[in-house]
């Protein structure tokens, strides 16, 4: 039913609106469908902000449709889901190919060589005006409405097209990268127009921001704020088509409280971990999706070196890798399963023993009561992506660690360094770095490790997902 103005008259006041819904459709051997809570960092993020508000999430349930069978839109945990169907096609063309095998490179340092493809281009354009129109029939009349991410930076001018009545705000959850890179991109004119379709344009980081400042002066000859950005503050304008843009800095955080109390609950599976390692004196844990960017391989070169020079005992040492598959058929993501695989087997040969394989990998999304009872057993927690936009698996670590246990490794490449500096900072190009940092992290004293972690843990249990939500909902809504 549709109000006087043309616009749905029941519809919601708060859309998300992301490539993914936060759930997964599996389906089972004898044919039915289940829909599973989908893991990955915007969902975890997300899920308690929209639990606490009457909203609606629109995006894809993860799988291809098959022709002529209508998407089914399970409702959890109160929100009201919006299905958005892609062909096979379309995930290869818009997911697999566009966005991660040419955004997702670019926007990481070119760590691999980006793809320029028009057929997936065109596919990107037509998947971002589907969202679009698919969000245009969920809003109210005024709603707000949030994007998210690299997938969908179309999104808002398509969206402003069709609703200019809606407030609009996008997130990019991954670097924006400097000008120089984004240069690249053929259709770089466009994905810039794209975003500033938005009201709020938030990154994680202020370089971000500013990147984004620069890029639309360059780009677009837009006429922007010049001042420096701050997390949360001092934001920057942008100029163009009539409109001012606000630009901020918005570092996403985690439910850290329940965190908190569901890894305190979790000690008795914390010890039992450890009882079925054989109670190693060096617990090293690594938990992340199997992506290039996360340096799995680099945190194994660097366990081997310690091996190699009696640095880290292999007999008294184990370190887990849980890695979540991820955007399987892409080429770089094959290369470095392969790459991983090869690097686990070479170090539990030549280290270990029949019984006891200083190396245990799992290739499989782990549940989070499992996860955080890994966070509680772990004595070293090993996060060293050559680039992340923030890496909330740090953050849920600390949470964790109520106990002030443990220590937490990690790269300055990640969002979450900017925020984290009393942890075990490393350069992950940097090989003799990587070897000292970890062996300072496995080795010194409990008191300095303490000390470390009760700073680390309240930064945490303070800047929660709460706070990232509120202040950029609070932005968007001109009440900053
Ligand atoms: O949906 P997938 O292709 O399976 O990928 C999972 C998510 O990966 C990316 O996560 C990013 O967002 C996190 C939360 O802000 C951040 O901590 C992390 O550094 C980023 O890599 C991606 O941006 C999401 O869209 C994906 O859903
Ligand atoms: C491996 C694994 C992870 N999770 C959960 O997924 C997210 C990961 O978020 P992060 O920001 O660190 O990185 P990406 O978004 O993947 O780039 C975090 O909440 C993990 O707890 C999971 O639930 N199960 C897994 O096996």
């Amino acid at each position: 039913m549709s109000a006087p103005g043309g616009h749905p008259a029941a519809g919601a006041d708060f859309v998300v609106v992301a490539n993914r819904l936060p759930v997964d459709k599996r389906i089972l051997p004898d044919g039915t469908n289940i829909w599973k809570r989908a893991p990955g960092g915007l969902v975890t993020a997300l899920t308690p902000t929209l639990a606490t508000h009457s909203g609606a999430w629109v995006g894809w349930s993860g799988r291809p449709s098959t022709p002529g069978e209508p998407e089914d839109a399970p409702d959890i945990e109160g929100i009201d889901l919006h299905p958005v169907s892609l062909s096979a096609d379309e995930v290869a063309d818009y997911y697999e190919g566009f966005s991660n095998a040419t955004l997702w490179p670019l926007y990481h340092d070119l760590l691999v060589k980006p793809v320029f493809r028009h057929d997936w281009w065109d596919a990107y354009v037509r998947v971002n005006r589907r969202f679009a129109e698919k969000t245009s029939e969920a809003a109210a009349e005024g709603a707000t409405v949030w994007v998210h991410d690299y997938q969908l930076q179309l999104v808002p001018a398509m969206l402003r097209e069709l609703r200019p009545d809606l407030r609009i705000g996008f997130f990019l959850h991954i670097p924006f990268p400097p000008p120089e890179l984004f240069s690249q991109l053929p259709w770089r004119t466009e994905l810039a127009e794209g975003l500033l379709g938005a009201d709020l344009l938030g990154f994680h980081l202020p370089g971000g921001a500013e990147n984004f400042l620069t890029l639309a002066r360059r780009v677009l000859d837009a006429e922007t704020s010049r001042g420096p950005i701050g997390a949360r503050e001092c934001f920057g304008t942008v100029e163009y088509d009539g409109r001012t843009v606000t630009v901020g800095s918005f570092p996403i955080s985690i439910d850290s409280a329940n965190v908190a109390a569901e890894a305190a609950s979790a000690q008795e599976r914390a010890s039992q971990i450890r009882a079925e390692l054989g109670d190693p004196e060096v617990l090293l844990l690594g938990v992340d999706r199997l992506d290039y960017t996360k340096g799995i391989d680099i945190r194994l070169a660097g366990l081997e070196r310690l091996f190699a020079d009696g640095r880290l005992d292999p007999a008294k040492t184990v370190m887990v890798q849980l890695a979540s598959p991820s955007r399987e058929r892409v080429d770089s993501y094959i290369e470095i399963r392969n790459r991983i695989e090869q690097m686990v087997g070479h170090i539990n040969g030549k280290y270990g023993t029949v019984a006891r394989p200083p190396v245990r990998y799992l290739l499989q999304p782990v549940p989070r009561d499992e996860l955080l009872a890994y966070f509680r057993a772990a004595d070293v927690m090993l996060v060293t992506p050559l680039r992340d936009g923030m890496n909330l698996v740090a953050k849920e670590y600390l949470a964790s660690r109520d106990d002030l246990g443990g220590a937490l490794v990690l790269s300055e490449f990640t969002g979450a360094a900017a925020e984290l500096s009393e942890a075990y900072l490393l350069n992950p190009y940097d090989d003799s770095n990587v070897d000292d940092v970890i062996e300072a992290a496995a080795t010194d004293p409990a008191d300095d490790r303490r000390a470390r972690m009760r700073v680390l843990h309240d930064q945490v249990m303070t800047n929660d997902v709460e706070l990232w939500a509120g202040s950029f909902l609070r932005t968007l809504a001109g009440d900053a």
